[in-house]
């Protein structure tokens, strides 16, 4: 990333703007001739957790992937507007997508763990970016940071693919936390998980974002109100014959949930629309 833009843009940004880590506008986002997304400006505040929801195809994982150019791998994935990381637009021809996706980590749905040891599974992207510290404390950190550190310390050299849903889900947290991103985006983190393994990655989730800023993806309206302060509701828009996802509304969690501005969040958040 530029940090002459960075440093310019924070000297004239106001106590407000600084907690912006990345702000978001998606004018329209097409994949080939297909508008799959269109109006999303959601600011993402350090520290804090900002849930999409919305029905299934409304964009919100396209949008999510915009915010570390994961869409950039997808054949005729097109992007109007501009994602501001730290004030530089990640889109920007002389942002590399390869540092953008160290400082903006990803967690996807399935739990997607290499088919290496637990310590090599955490150690990799440290190795990737040519670490030279202490990678044992490195890796001890990453697992204590993703609430793992105590079940697995005794076996370090299994294999990743040998724990639970769980647990291979909280090593792959452990796995983008190790290089020690800002940003973590979650996709759906705990629809392959049991209840009780869900509710371990969501308290995992209040304790990282002391640390980090955390975006997810999520079908589950209770799991926004448990873990967001900040939710953004999208929906589908077909009046020009097409499925076009768009923000309804954005806004605090709390008021989302008990005082919608939009009839429309009304209606879904009470499951009048799906
Ligand atoms: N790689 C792709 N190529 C073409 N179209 C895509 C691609 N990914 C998603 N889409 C389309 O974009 C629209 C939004 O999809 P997206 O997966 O972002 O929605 P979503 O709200 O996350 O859905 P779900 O909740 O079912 O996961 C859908 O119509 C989908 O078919």
């Amino acid at each position: 990333m530029s940090t002459a833009t960075q440093s310019e843009t924070s000297a004239g940004e106001t106590g407000a703007q600084q907690d912006v880590v990345i702000d978001a506008k998606i004018d329209e986002l097409h994949y080939g001739k297909f508008k799959a997304v269109r109006d999303v400006h959601i600011p993402f505040t350090r520290n804090s957790i900002t849930a999409f929801i919305g029905p299934s195809g409304c964009g919100k994982s396209s949008a999510l992937r915009c915010l570390n150019r994961m869409n950039d791998l997808v054949r005729g994935f097109r992007l109007s507007g501009h994602v501001h990381f730290r004030g530089t637009d990640i889109y920007d021809p002389k942002v590399d997508p390869v540092a953008v996706r160290r400082h903006i980590g990803m967690v996807f749905q399935q739990p997607n763990p290499f088919a290496m040891s637990i310590y090599n599974n955490v150690a990799f992207g440290l190795r990737l970016n040519g670490f030279r510290g202490n990678m044992g404390e490195h890796v001890e950190r990453a697992l204590r940071h993703a609430a793992l550190w105590d079940e697995v310390k005794d076996k370090l050299r299994a294999s990743g693919l040998s724990l639970s849903g769980g647990q291979q889900q909280r090593l792959c947290i452990a796995r983008a936390v190790a290089t020690e991103p800002e940003v973590l985006l979650m996709d759906e983190p705990c629809s392959a998980l049991d209840p009780i393994a869900t509710l371990k990655i969501e308290e995992l989730m209040r304790h990282l974002k002391e640390s980090y800023t955390i975006a997810i993806v999520t079908h589950n309206l209770q799991q926004a109100k448990r873990v967001a302060d900040k939710t953004g509701f999208l929906y589908v828009d077909t009046s020009e014959g097409g499925r076009t996802g768009y923000l309804v509304e954005y806004g605090h969690t709390d008021q989302l949930f008990t005082d919608p501005r939009e009839e429309f969040t009304k209606q879904y958040i009470h499951g009048d629309v799906g």
